[in-house]
């Protein structure tokens, strides 16, 4: 399977596929993969002619005091866990997507408020512009990202509605691990027994839909059942846990027949988890 890491070799691949009339899927990760990437692969290679993998740990998402030094990295192996099934992977590197200073950056005022938005300053314009930047040298037909990080998903969706990028997003369900915790990259970083414990996050929303089930509709209410079971463990150090309206973003009160988003960030040593749960009504969604 061929590695691109230039723009150029991408742009010069993609117009030949698609004048040869071939529909095009794309996953950008930032690599060290694993089965919840491989779901957004697989669910690529199942609608499209092509898929095409990036490969970039973006260092304008990352803050000053966060892990872009430590991002856990192994090309080789990524790459042998996608050479039988997708047919191109890019990976650019830094100075191919940022060759000089940089001027521009999109910046998307809805869905940035609140969760990772306020305890990342600046995450989502990095995410965004990189974003922006991939989907513009690849041009897919369709673009593949997963619920876990559902804030960035939104933030995507609204970019490409309100800057017209010709491009479907496709947002895939969150794939967790046998005791309920969300996969991601990050969770090399935790031992064994912060891997267990992480499990909590799961297991607070279920509580949470029990809850709801019964008939607690009252946000706070559902918050404080889901704070005080992660406090409940060893180790659990809460960022936040939101509850918001998952059209209008707005911070939920009551939880009626619309959408909502159940968010939460927990660290465990230096770890920071991201988890979430989208509901309408008593059900998940
Ligand atoms: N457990 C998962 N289920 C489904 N999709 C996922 C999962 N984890 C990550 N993804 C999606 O894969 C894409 C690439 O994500 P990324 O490479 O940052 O991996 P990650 O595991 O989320 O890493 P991190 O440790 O930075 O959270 C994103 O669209 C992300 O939402
Ligand atoms: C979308 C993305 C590849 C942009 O760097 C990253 O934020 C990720 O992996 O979720
Ligand atoms: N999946 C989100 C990438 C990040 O945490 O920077």
């Amino acid at each position: 399977m061929p590695i691109l890491y230039t723009i150029q070799e991408v742009r010069d691949i993609v117009s030949k596929l698609k004048c040869a009339g071939k529909r095009i899927g794309f996953v950008p990760t930032m690599g060290y993969l694993h089965e919840g990437h491989i779901s957004l692969v697989n669910e690529s290679i199942k609608e499209n002619d092509i898929t095409i993998v990036s490969i970039f740990v973006n260092p304008t998402q990352f803050g000053e005091n966060e892990d872009f030094s430590q991002y856990p990295r192994d090309l080789k192996r990524d790459i042998s866990l996608l050479n039988d099934s997708v047919d191109y992977i890019f990976s650019p590197s830094v100075d191919t997507m940022y060759p000089g200073k940089r001027f521009t950056e999109v910046i998307v005022n809805q869905y940035s408020e609140g969760l990772c938005g306020k305890s990342r300053p600046g995450h989502f314009t990095g995410v965004a512009t990189v974003v922006a930047k991939l989907l513009n040298i690849v041009s897919p037909d369709q673009a593949y990202f997963g619920q876990k990080d559902i804030q960035q998903a939104l933030i995507i969706k609204q970019m490409i509605r309100d800057l017209d990028f010709p491009v479907k997003i496709r947002i895939c369900p969150i794939i967790r691990e046998a005791n309920g915790l969300a996969m991601s990259s990050r969770n090399v970083y935790l031992t064994d027994v912060q891997r267990e414990n992480a499990s909590v996050i799961y297991r607070s929303f279920k509580k949470a839909l029990i809850a709801l089930k019964q008939g607690q509709t009252n946000a706070k209410m559902l918050v404080s059942t889901i704070k005080d079971m992660i406090n409940n463990v060893e180790g659990a150090e809460i960022d936040y846990i939101e509850i918001r309206n998952l059209g209008t973003w707005d911070i939920a009160s009551t939880i009626d027949t619309q959408e909502y988003v159940i968010a939460v960030a927990v660290k465990f040593g230096k770890t920071r988890l991201i988890d979430n749960m989208i509901i309408r009504g008593d059900s998940i969604v």
